[in-house]
């Protein structure tokens, strides 16, 4: 059975932040994954992590003016300094959580702009090679343009290119079977051909992006499937409950029977 990750950004909202972590460890959850830690201290995070035993799956690098709804600065040619202000900052709170997985936004750009592919790609680089020496991955994920219109990172295959093409052992991809099954479908067989670089995978109904449950997605089937290919990571849970958190657990229950 995969290790479970519930995202405190979307799930425990019944709760304060903070508080979210004793929460999702009450419900038998063993790890979190976070979309934005930035409005509380490192330490703060920190110790909800160590007192609840939690690991910290995955985290967002900062995505610029969140006040704007900037979606992140990757992509965008004149924002490399916030880039690379952004990874210390990010640093700092992994260093502090022992989270080892970053997600660096690309923003809003034309994924055919030149301009924007070349920011892109000199931001990933530099990105991955700050994390890299601390033993961090780097992580892709592609969005779908329903939920965030005019995101630059908008393809699978885009994202497979780069990654191959930097050949950086730890640069990899965010599998958001949500973005996947909008974007593309064909899930499966994705998961079969690129689990060898996903670094992280993530989960949520679609298309009502609520738990993993009915729908478009057959989860039972899709779980068992990261179990035959052998996959050791996190499965983040970036779903808004339906109704209370707790209520729309019984997937959760039923998994971990199979545990
Ligand atoms: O799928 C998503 O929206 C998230 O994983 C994310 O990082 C962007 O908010
Ligand atoms: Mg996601």
């Amino acid at each position: 059975m995969p290790i479970f990750a519930a995202n405190l950004t979307l799930m425990f909202n019944e709760w304060s932040f903070l508080d979210r972590f004793d929460a999702a460890a009450d419900a038998g959850f063993r790890a979190v994954e976070l979309q934005f830690p930035y409005d509380h201290a490192p330490d703060a995070v920190a110790a909800r992590l160590e007192r609840n035993g939690l690991t910290l799956a995955l985290f967002n690098m900062p995505p610029g003016d969140r006040t704007a709804a900037e979606r992140g600065l990757a992509a965008l040619p004149d924002r490399f300094d916030e880039v690379r202000t952004g990874v210390d900052t990010a640093l700092r709170y992994a260093e502090a959580t022992g989270c080892r997985r970053l997600h660096l936004m690309s923003g809003l750009a034309d994924a055919a702009d030149p301009a924007a592919q070349a920011a892109y790609r000199r931001a990933v680089a530099y990105a991955a090679s700050a994390l890299g020496g601390r033993g961090i991955d780097l992580l892709l994920e592609p969005i779908n343009g329903r939920d965030v219109p005019g995101y630059f990172l908008n393809s699978f295959t885009a994202a497979e290119r780069l990654i191959a093409d930097l050949g950086l052992s730890n640069l990899k991809l965010q599998f958001d079977l949500y973005h996947r099954q909008i974007l593309h479908g064909d899930v499966a067989m994705a998961l079969r051909r690129l689990l060898p670089v996903t670094g992280h995978v993530q989960i949520a109904s679609v298309p009502s992006r609520h738990e993993p449950v009915g729908e478009e997605l057959n989860y039972p089937f899709l779980f068992a499937e990261l179990d035959r290919l052998g996959y050791r990571g996190f499965v983040g849970c970036e779903y808004r409950p339906r109704a209370g958190t707790l209520d729309g657990l019984g997937w959760f229950a039923s998994q971990r029977k199979t545990e």
